[in-house]
């Protein structure tokens, strides 16, 4: 390993995407392994619109774990980070790197520190699921960094120890987390459905909906569910393994019709548990329910269902749609019911893949105003009963591929001479 004066420090540094559940996690048998009540299933989002790169490094000149998140030190003593770390490290192998004259012995990891530095290109706990990328980041560039030998779905079960959803974070595409038997949770982790490729027609518009930060969190929420909701041992015993029977298919088979009944269905129904908790828990607010009778509308007055939609823990809607013409509908009805504030900007209200925008034939808030009621709404809106300002503003993006190492040194997040964030 070489001697504390020596200078040098070796990081790895890794980009890893969030992911939205088709088929909700809601509950735990195990609070500190993190073990599920029921499988679920997500769909990877593109990591070009929402990710977190982490850098992480150790060096002998370090003289404790440090970790910086969006450029401030963060702790890293929570139990959660912790038992990553812990997992990690009992799993690192030696590492060489001849160039740099570094020689580090599996055992020596126990011993040596770290610096992580992560950053979210997205808002940190608002609702967007940032722990999901996030632990998934760590876990994924801490296991490049030790050497370790373990492939995604073994490194998936140490992220799940970090955070529940973040085990369905080191897949792209369509991912099932397989709850597992085993009091050990050895057997509870993420696998692969299909890759990003499988389905690429799909396009996915989440409105970020204004909000306070929320005031029950995942782990919270969930553990009063669990232990007041006489709907939530059905919902798991019953519901939820037929439902993810059918929803494999439907990925399998690009069946749109069954994907949205089943996306929205469950969506619902997780939020009707978290009524049936008590007291009850609200993530959603009007215009949350707002948002879905216009998808509902829309989708009724339709052969077949346009557009999906699922919320998490929180407001925020997440609005897939089955392919880029009806993504373009999506969105000119969208605008149309929850317009900008008159002085915004649409190029800042519609962020991400800004093509939609284009294919939906807006350029300026004035293509906005122009915007006519959609066939299914009888009547016009008058301007003041539109929800102005209610939507923060729309992301556009769409399934995407996993957890990659950023080889290009230029990305890493800490000065390679001083192991501090840049
Ligand atoms: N890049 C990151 N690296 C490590 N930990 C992170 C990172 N981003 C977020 N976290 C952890 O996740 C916490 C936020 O999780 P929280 O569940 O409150 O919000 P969220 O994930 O954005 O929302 P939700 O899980 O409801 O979708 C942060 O306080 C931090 O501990
Ligand atoms: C509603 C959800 O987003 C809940 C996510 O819960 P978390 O994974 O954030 O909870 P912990 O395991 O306690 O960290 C549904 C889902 O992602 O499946």
């Amino acid at each position: 390993m070489g001697s504390e004066s020596e200078k040098w420090i070796l990081m790895v540094t890794a980009r890893t995407p969030t992911n939205i559940a088709v088929i909700k996690y809601w509950g735990k048998r195990d609070e500190t392994l993190i073990l599920p009540i029921n499988d679920s299933i997500s769909v990877t989002l593109d990591p070009s619109h929402l990710c977190t790169t982490t850098t992480v490094s150790v060096s002998p000149s370090f003289h404790q774990d440090r970790m910086w998140l969006n450029g401030k030190e963060i702790s890293l003593e929570g139990g959660r980070f912790q038992s990553c770390l812990r997992e990690i490290r009992g799993r690192a192998q030696d590492v060489e790197d001849k160039k740099k004259g570094i020689n580090i012995k599996k055992e020596d990891w126990q011993k040596l520190h770290l610096h992580i530095a992560s950053y979210n290109n997205f808002p940190t706990a608002a609702g967007l699921a940032s722990s999901a990328a996030g632990l998934a980041c760590l876990v994924f560039s801490l296991a490049k960094l030790m050497n370790l030998k373990e492939d995604n779905s073994q490194l998936s079960a140490i992220a799940r120890q970090g955070s529940g959803s973040a085990c369905r974070s080191l897949y792209g595409g369509f991912v099932k987390w397989v709850m597992g038997k085993e009091d050990n949770g050895s057997d509870s982790f993420a696998v692969q459905l299909a890759d990003e490729k499988h389905w690429d027609e799909l396009v996915i518009i989440i409105g970020v909906v204004s909000a306070r930060q929320k005031e029950t969190s995942s782990t919270s929420g969930m553990r009063d569910t669990v232990e007041t909701s006489a709907l939530i041992q059905h919902r798991a015993k019953e519901v939820v393994p037929k439902r993810i029977v059918q929803m494999e298919d439907a990925i399998q088979n690009r069946d749109f019709p069954s994907f949205a009944r089943l996306a929205c269905t469950d969506s619902n129904q997780f939020h009707a548990v978290c009524l049936d908790t008590y007291p009850p828990i609200f993530y959603m607010n009007d215009t949350s329910h707002r948002i879905i009778s216009c998808v509902e509308k829309w989708n009724r007055a339709e052969v077949t269902p346009q557009v999906a939609y699922t919320f998490d823990a929180g407001p925020n809607a997440v609005m897939i749609a089955r392919n880029r013409k009806t993504a373009a509908l999506l969105l000119q009805r969208l605008l149309y019911n929850f317009p900008p504030e008159s002085d915004t900007d649409v190029a800042n209200y519609i962020i991400g893949d800004k093509s939609i925008l284009k294919d939906a034939g807006i350029k300026d808030m004035k293509d906005v105003e122009a915007l006519t009621p959609p066939p299914e709404v009888k009547d016009n809106i008058p301007p003041t009963q539109k929800s102005k300002g209610d939507v923060n503003y729309f992301i556009c993006t769409r399934p995407g591929g996993g957890p990659v190492v950023l080889s290009d040194e230029t990305q890493a997040l800490l000065d390679p001479i001083t192991g501090l964030p840049k």
